[in-house]
């Protein structure tokens, strides 16, 4: 199980606004806030006066980082915003997001979710010194300039469109972007559409975002989701759409992790409510793998819907087995393995007088490199649980995601050393069960090839290249 030291991280949330006369900055930290759960360690908005713009970042969470008196500064029409678990690039301030260049009198600011698989080729191409640029998202940015800076970009009538239209077919991975600059905000999805993008409208205005409880929170209406390959161009006259990449990359392979895990349950992807495709998952579970037990418990919180599917599908009642504490958010973003230990047992206490002397079904999303079990488990024992029958909403998390979530090396990933009766054997319980992918994938949709499954298959949709690590641009 490796040295503890990697970090297990999920995908971050991108959101931007145009909305002349409203308080886009105020509507911004409502749009990340909103995202918090996909990005804890940094937050930061970018906001358009008209002439300037204004770039206001820090580590932390997004209530930490912005208070009333910092939105209050940060007037304009248009800004983006940004909540970052690092993927390439340490967690640390100068990776904070978005980012910014002023570069042949042209200002713009770009915010990415995703992670891009061709950093060292691209970072190459420039000839970066090592340490110009720490993320793949800064990386993009000095594309972008140095397409405007380009002798033949010269005199042209949009030059940051040209710029965007030569730097993004370039890029390979997985991206979300949110772009501005002093009039115009800009979404770009990859031809994979990894990392879901979507659009909303108000009634004077625009709004884009990760996902659709940041619409829900700014009270806009979703229009659509942008599609893989797509890139929007909003400014006053409205939303007009571009096709930057050859239509034979075009190719939907949306993380279906988002499903299991990233995404809030209260939104919709792909048309899909994802609480409705987690509680299928859950009785999915219950068909494939039933189980006599007096009680079905879920594990805080991701497990809650497929806890609710089991127990549904099964009959067997549905109970808490532990409380989660409200004032600590998802656990396996702390830096250290102890930390991370520390935050399970602070995360989660058992109610023991519903599971002692119970025979349980425990339903838990999914299973990375088993901190949360091996300490939740231990509490079950300890409350005094008859049996432990744990169900797990998806298979076996084998492989090393490359594309917005750092899983380190394959050595962090329990599945990836163990097998089924080993990890079980390691987490003390009487039986361990996952999800087969087939249940998982018809649960989540009706086309269930349009998924990537790589941490559960190996089947990357955008070859990787080995060679890659999180601070590969940071060596000196
Ligand atoms: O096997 P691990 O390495 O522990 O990772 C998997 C666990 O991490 C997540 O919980 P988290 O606390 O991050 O978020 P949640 O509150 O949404 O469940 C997920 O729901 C699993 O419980
Ligand atoms: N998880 C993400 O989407 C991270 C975005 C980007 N690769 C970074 O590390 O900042
Ligand atoms: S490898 Fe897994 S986590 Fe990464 S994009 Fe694919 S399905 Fe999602």
């Amino acid at each position: 199980m490796g040295d503890g030291g990697d970090i297990i991280k999920e995908a971050c949330g991108v959101f931007g606004v145009r909305a002349p006369d409203q308080p886009v900055s105020h509507m911004t930290y409502l749009g990340l806030y909103a995202l918090q759960h996909r990005g804890q360690e940094s937050a930061g908005m970018a906001v358009s006066e008209g002439t300037k713009i204004w770039v206001n970042k820090d580590m932390g969470l997004v209530s930490t980082v912005f208070d009333h008196h910092r939105l209050a500064a940060l007037r304009g029409h248009l800004a983006i915003g940004h909540t970052r678990y690092s993927t390439t690039g340490a967690s640390a301030w100068q990776n904070a997001q978005p980012s910014y260049r002023m570069a042949q009198e042209i200002q713009f600011a770009l915010a990415h979710n995703g992670n891009l698989v061709n950093t060292p080729e691209l970072a190459q191409e420039l000839g970066l010194a090592p340490g110009t640029v720490g993320s793949d998202s800064d990386l993009v940015a000095e594309l972008v300039v140095a397409e405007l800076a380009a002798p033949d970009a010269v005199g042209d009538a949009d030059p940051l469109e040209r710029a965007l239209a030569r730097v993004l077919p370039r890029l390979r991975g997985a991206f979300s972007f949110v772009i501005m600059d002093e009039d115009r905000l800009i979404g770009v999805r990859d031809p994979n559409g990894f990392r879901p993008l979507f659009l909303g409208q108000l009634p004077h205005g625009w709004v884009l975002a990760s996902e659709t409880p940041a619409l829900d929170v700014v009270s806009a209406q979703v229009v659509r989701e942008v599609e893989p390959g797509e890139m929007v161009v909003i400014d006053a006259a409205g939303v007009r759409s571009v096709r930057p990449f050859p239509a034979t990359a075009v190719n939907p392979t949306l993380c279906s992790f988002e499903f299991v895990y990233f995404a809030r349950p209260d939104g919709v992807l792909r048309g899909q409510g994802v609480h409705g495709a987690r509680k299928r998952m859950g009785m999915q579970l219950a068909v494939q793998a039933p189980v006599d037990a007096d009680l079905v418990v879920p594990v805080p919180e991701s497990g809650i819907p497929g806890a609710q599917g089991f127990a549904q599908q099964s009959g067997i009642p549905y109970g808490d087995g532990w409380i989660k504490n409200r004032y600590i958010g998802r656990t396996f973003i702390a830096p250290t393995q102890e930390l991370r230990d520390n935050a399970v047992r602070i995360k989660l206490n058992p109610i023991i007088e519903n599971v002692a002397g119970q025979r349980l079904v425990v339903v838990e999303d999914s299973i990375i490199r088993a901190t949360t079990l091996r300490g939740t488990m231990r509490m079950l024992r300890e409350a005094g649980a008859a049996a432990i029958h744990l169900r797990i909403c998806s298979p076996p998390y084998r492989w090393p995601c490359f594309y917005g979530m750092d899983t380190g090396d394959r050595g962090t990933l329990i599945a990836a050393n163990l097998d089924v009766d080993a990890i079980r054997d390691y987490l003390g319980v009487d039986s361990l069960v996952y999800l087969e992918l087939d249940r998982m994938l018809n649960a989540i949709s009706d086309e269930p090839s349009d998924f990537c499954t790589a941490c559960m298959t190996g089947d990357y949709p955008v070859p990787v290249s080995v060679n890659t690590t999180k601070d590969m641009l940071e060596r000196a």
